[in-house]
């Protein structure tokens, strides 16, 4: 499996985060290195790294390098000031994901908490590697627990369809909609997976269908227009795809062609699953239709590959890069804490804080 973030803190000199340019795979695998924190927020916005919990974590990483940085460049004025001028900095870069801001937030929770104890700033900066280190670990683990969990919904023989890249790529490691493919096909189950291609930015066909076929799990390939007939003929047995946030209602922000699916899938009357951590769940915002979408470039639809133009110069382009399904179209969300109806998963949250 790819290891598409890796974190480095040598003895004598800066960290150093180095993630597989995603914009690049299948072709060419590159590593792009970041050693400030307006290097992290570049990958971020051009999609370097990308996934919800993949961006998350590179921003956890971010925050303990713009850290070291006050101490290095020898930074004028106070380390708050500082502080929130990089968390500003990374969380202005993808307004979907609130896995962004949930980082961002954790990461401040503890500055914030050291520095009001008298830590120096070095001081603090070593306990938010370690922070950052156990965001990323803690991602991983729950994943596999998703996948536990997740996969327990899958019939022993069937097809699965997914959208968009929801794999190792787009998280610390495993997936998560991918991580419960992933764990059905460890526990024997034979699985089929059609990979949507997902236009315009082409996740699936680049990212999922590679990282499936490195592991050997059975995959085709589709446009994204060609779910529907799959369905009608009887071949998808369910629809699985991850999240980039999720509001108090169920409501799921993912992919756009999400919500398509998601209707199809109930007209076909076919489960439909969402799998995210809970640092996707925003507690925050009430319903999906308060979801700041982001909208991308036109070269990204008007263009395929690496500028090679397919319409023609000067036509209008929408270009969202999300969409929401209504939580009534969501069979169930599966988590690191178990498998829940989407309006029942607000009810899992004792008592949770935001700040942002
Ligand atoms: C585990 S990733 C879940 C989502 O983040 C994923 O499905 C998705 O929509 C990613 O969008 P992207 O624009 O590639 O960052």
């Amino acid at each position: 499996m790819v290891n598409a973030i890796v974190f480095d803190t040598p003895k004598n000199g800066p960290p150093s985060l180095h993630l597989i340019d995603q914009r690049r795979l299948p072709l060419e695998t590159v590593t792009v290195t970041s050693t400030d924190h307006h290097d992290v927020a570049n990958s971020i916005r051009e999609m370097v790294v990308r996934g919800a919990p993949a961006i998350g974590i590179a921003a956890a990483y971010g925050i303990a390098i713009g850290s070291y940085e006050f101490t290095r460049e020898k930074i004028d004025g106070a380390y708050p000031d500082w502080m929130e001028k990089v968390s500003r900095t990374l969380g202005k870069t993808r307004p979907t994901a609130v896995n962004l801001f949930w980082a961002i937030d954790r990461m401040r929770t503890l500055w914030s908490d050291l520095y009001a104890k008298g830590l120096t700033p070095l001081e603090i900066t070593r306990v938010l590697y370690d922070e950052a280190r156990s965001v990323h670990e803690e991602d991983i683990s729950q994943n596999r627990s998703m996948g536990k969990f997740g996969q327990e919904l899958f019939p022993e023989s069937g097809s699965v369809l997914t959208h968009c890249n929801a794999g190792a790529l787009a998280t610390g490691g495993y997936g998560t909609a991918l991580g419960v493919i992933r764990a059905a096909v460890e526990a024997g189950k034979k699985i089929h997976v059609f990979a949507d291609e997902t236009r315009p930015y082409l996740q699936g066909a680049r990212l999922t269908a590679y990282e499936l076929m490195a592991d050997n799990i059975p995959t085709t390939l589709i446009t994204d227009g060609m779910s529907a007939s799959l369905m009608a003929k009887g071949k998808i047995s369910a629809v699985i795809v991850g999240a980039d946030r999720i509001t108090r209602n169920g409501d799921v922000a993912n992919k756009i062609g999400t919500y398509a699916l998601a209707v199809l899938a109930h007209y076909h009357k076919i489960p439909f699953y969402v799998a995210a951590p809970f640092s996707t769940i925003d507690f925050v915002m009430e319903t999906g239709n308060l979801i700041p979408i982001e909208e991308r470039s036109s070269e990204e639809v008007t263009t395929i590959g690496h500028g090679n133009r397919v319409a023609p110069i000067g036509v209008d382009v929408y270009n969202p890069a999300f969409d929401v399904t209504p939580a009534g179209l969501i069979t169930r969300i599966i988590t690191e804490r178990g498998v829940f109806k989407p309006q029942d998963l607000i009810h899992q949250i004792p008592s949770i804080q935001k700040t942002f």
